[in-house]
């Protein structure tokens, strides 16, 4: 396959169980700025509330949502370099609570995260060599000389970085963002994990090889039945390169399931919001869902669906309680009480349908058009 060709989203059957969970996460964070006052309790930033997500083996899960949505803070906590404020990470079926030790290293091993800006990661000082070396050092150690060596080739011929000496030697500053993530992709690699985190791989890199670098993380993704988080603002790459998608507003998800679900069947107004703000020239004028704000603070969001003072069709229960999940269609639901059975909702949902139209679809209208550059 050339990595110039979006091909289908890797759809390995999620029917086994999933390898990494989050069960009802929540992180609270301190607020910074400010003393702490007696009496007054210490303000925290809500960024993460009763998140769950499964992670399945030979499947990409796009996570989806504006800047300061909580998506980072997700992937890091399944990461496990933030412990969970409540809530808990399971690893096969196992909590994972430690934050040292071996279970620590052997999740830290397992869950790979890569990060949005590949030239941070690196030690400038540093050739490729030496930098990959010292991951294969870490992850296997038996291997030394030229068993390591010869591994470090194989882990940048595995990236598409041939022929692999010339770029054995050289320092981060000699290579593109590209190159340079494909070798912090490499890294990774080197862990051999189940699970890959990938924080916006791709948003700082050029528009044309942005492709690419989503492609060589499916194939590896499919051939090492891994499975993958791929964290996005951009809710038309997802469509195109993840099975499964979920929307993450103001720290919670409102809208989850198969990509092509979400995407033309989008259910909840933040979701339809999005899709909706997305470039796509082939929608009709006129067809864009209307914005009556900004998100939220996350020190003191709203009660009830944090979307609700911005969401053209709240009723009266969406500024008190937080919306059950109901399901739009097998493995599609969403926490939206339009969705509601009673007079009320469906009134609502009526009008959010007529409002929308067609709008509640990402990136065209069917699976023959061309892929969206990747944002
Ligand atoms: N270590 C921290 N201490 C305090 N607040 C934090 C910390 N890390 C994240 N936050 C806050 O948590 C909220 C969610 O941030 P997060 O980075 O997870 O969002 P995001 O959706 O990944 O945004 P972006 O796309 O801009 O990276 C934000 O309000 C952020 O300021």
């Amino acid at each position: 396959m050339s990595e110039q060709t979006m091909t289908a989203p890797a759809t390995a059957p999620a029917g086994g169980p999933p390898v990494l969970q989050a069960v009802h996460v929540t992180k609270h964070f301190p607020a910074r700025g400010g003393l702490p006052r007696r009496g007054v309790a210490r303000r925290v930033v809500h960024a993460v509330e009763d998140v769950s997500l499964d992670l399945y083996a030979g499947r990409i899960t796009a996570l989806v949502g504006e800047s300061g949505s909580g998506k980072s803070t997700l992937a890091r906590l399944l990461a496990q370099l933030h412990p969970v404020t409540s809530g808990e990470v399971l690893l096969h079926g196992k909590p994972v609570r430690a934050q040292r030790g071996r279970a620590f290293r052997e999740h830290v091993r397992a869950v790979q995260l890569i990060l949005q800006d590949p030239f941070g990661s690196f030690n400038p000082v540093a050739t490729i060599a030496g930098t990959l070396g010292r991951a294969v050092a870490l992850h296997h150690p038996e291997r030394k000389g030229k068993e390591r060596a010869a591994l470090v080739e194989d882990l940048l011929t595995q990236i598409n970085l041939t022929p692999p000496r010339q770029f054995a030697e050289k320092f981060p500053h000699e290579l593109s963002g590209g190159q340079l993530q494909r070798i912090s992709i490499a890294r990774a690699l080197a862990a051999e994990p189940e699970v890959f985190l990938a924080d916006e791989p791709v948003s700082s890199l050029d528009v044309s090889i942005r492709l690419g670098v989503l492609n060589l993380l499916r194939r590896l993704t499919e051939e090492r039945n891994a499975a993958m988080l791929y964290v996005t603002h951009d809710i038309a790459s997802a469509r195109y390169f993840a099975a499964d998608t979920a929307v993450m507003y103001a720290g919670q998800l409102v809208e989850q399931g198969p990509s092509e679900a979400v995407t033309q069947q989008a259910a909840h107004p933040y979701t339809q919001l999005l899709i909706s703000s997305a470039p796509d020239p082939s929608r009709p004028a006129g067809s864009r869902v209307r914005d009556i704000g900004q998100p939220p603070s996350l020190i003191d969001p709203p009660a009830g669906c944090r979307f609700h003072p911005r969401c053209p069709f709240a009723m009266e229960r969406c500024a008190t309680t937080v919306p059950d999940s109901h399901e739009i269609s097998p493995g599609h639901t969403t926490r939206c009480w339009l969705y509601a059975d009673d007079a009320e909702a469906r009134a609502k949902r009526a009008e959010n349908a007529a409002a929308t139209g067609k709008a509640g679809t990402a990136g065209g209208t069917g699976p023959a058009d061309p892929p969206p550059t990747p944002a």
